[in-house]
């Protein structure tokens, strides 16, 4: 694999704009059976999703996946969220209760509409057991596999029925796999993407290493169908975690999946915990992205999502923000 580069090192060119306002531009996708508000789902982690910011995202067209970390919690959530008419999509681990679970799904008739297997290391025989046990019970929802950051884990992936795979091992703003274990795609992320995108017969899931909103088109741009983000979701008012002051600002906790704050012991740690400048409100983030991405699609030079999947690009190396920032 060379030529190598990420999010960073990339600028999308401009085409002939074909647009009186960027308000007619459209930033829908259709993923699975439903179409969403944006190409985003904010990361099935603690400190970015929580049964309320679900119910607000399903309520308001935009997708979203519940974390697995309260397994207990996720029947009643399933039922609630259909009690209201709303889009169900939940998580999956590996372990063996995981298989009683998704059977007691099948037994109470509950059929989410998206199951998320969510795996650090997702090319594994743990991950093709799983999405078959899925399919075999459950063959209605929409399997979401990960994560990967090879063209022959998206095959195999696929092969053993996932619906879209999700690829990042690693870029992760708050993962430390890269310097724990010298493995993943940090640091070229989006050359990852692009190389499992041209293997995909499925959609994918681009996941971690999202540093701006520009970043959402590029990922558009290399094959992404939606992008997964946690650190530019973390900090918000509605975000769960902890606000706490430093330094007389106010800031929220985001930890990493396999932090020791997440599984309460230090056993196989590559995550940690940061804290993130506090946000403001969870909608006028997604507003301000919609607003970027429309603005986007106009510098595509088209209508639709479409139109930035074929705007050509150039590679400058580590150079084009020269340390700028939007604030
Ligand atoms: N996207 C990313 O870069 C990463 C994401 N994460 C996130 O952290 C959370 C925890 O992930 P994970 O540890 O997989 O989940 P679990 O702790 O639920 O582990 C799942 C199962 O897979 C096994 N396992 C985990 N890692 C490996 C590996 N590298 N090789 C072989 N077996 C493995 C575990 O056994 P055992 O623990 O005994 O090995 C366990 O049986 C998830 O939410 C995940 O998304 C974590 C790291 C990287
Ligand atoms: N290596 C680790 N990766 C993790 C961990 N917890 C979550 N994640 C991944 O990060 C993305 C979010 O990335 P961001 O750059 O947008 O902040 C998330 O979706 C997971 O795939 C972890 O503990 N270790």
């Amino acid at each position: 694999m060379d030529n190598v580069f990420d999010y960073e090192d990339i600028q999308l060119i401009p085409a002939k704009c074909v647009v009186n306002s960027r308000s007619e531009c459209d930033t829908s996708v259709k993923f699975g059976k439903h179409t969403f508000k944006l190409p985003v789902v904010p990361a099935n982690m603690q400190t970015i999703i929580d049964e309320k910011i679900a119910v607000h995202l399903a309520e308001n067209g935009y997708f979203y996946i519940m974390h697995r970390f309260e397994p207990e919690a996720r029947i009643s959530f399933i039922k609630e969220m259909q009690a209201k008419d709303l889009i169900t999509s939940i998580s999956v681990g590996v372990k063996s209760e995981e298989y009683g679970f998704i059977e007691e799904l099948t037994s109470a008739n509950l059929v989410p509409d998206y199951i998320t297997i969510d795996i650090a290391h997702g090319h594994s025989n743990a991950v093709i057991e799983m999405i078959k046990h899925i399919k075999q019970h459950l063959p209605e929802s929409f399997v979401i596999a990960g994560n990967v950051g090879t063209p022959e884990a998206v095959r195999e992936l696929e092969n053993a029925g996932a619906d879209a795979t999700k690829v990042g091992i690693g870029p992760g703003k708050v993962c430390i796999t890269k310097i724990k274990t010298g493995f993943g795609t940090g640091g070229w992320q989006l050359a990852a993407l692009r190389w499992c995108a041209k293997a995909a017969s499925k959609p994918i899931i681009a996941d971690g290493g999202i540093r701006t909103h520009g970043d959402i088109a590029k990922s558009v741009r290399f094959g992404a169908s939606m992008v997964m983000i946690g650190s530019l979701f973390a900090g918000h008012e509605e975000s769960p975690g902890e606000t706490t002051e430093v330094d007389g600002k106010r800031v929220k906790e985001y930890f990493g999946s396999a932090s020791e704050f997440q599984k309460g012991e230090k056993k196989n740690v590559e995550g940690k915990k940061m804290f993130v400048e506090h946000k403001g409100s969870l909608q006028d983030t997604l507003t301000e992205m919609e607003q970027d991405l429309q603005s986007s699609i106009s510098y595509a030079g088209g209508k639709t999502l479409e139109s930035i999947k074929h705007v050509d690009y150039v590679v400058v190396k580590n150079s084009i923000f020269n340390g700028d920032k939007v604030y």
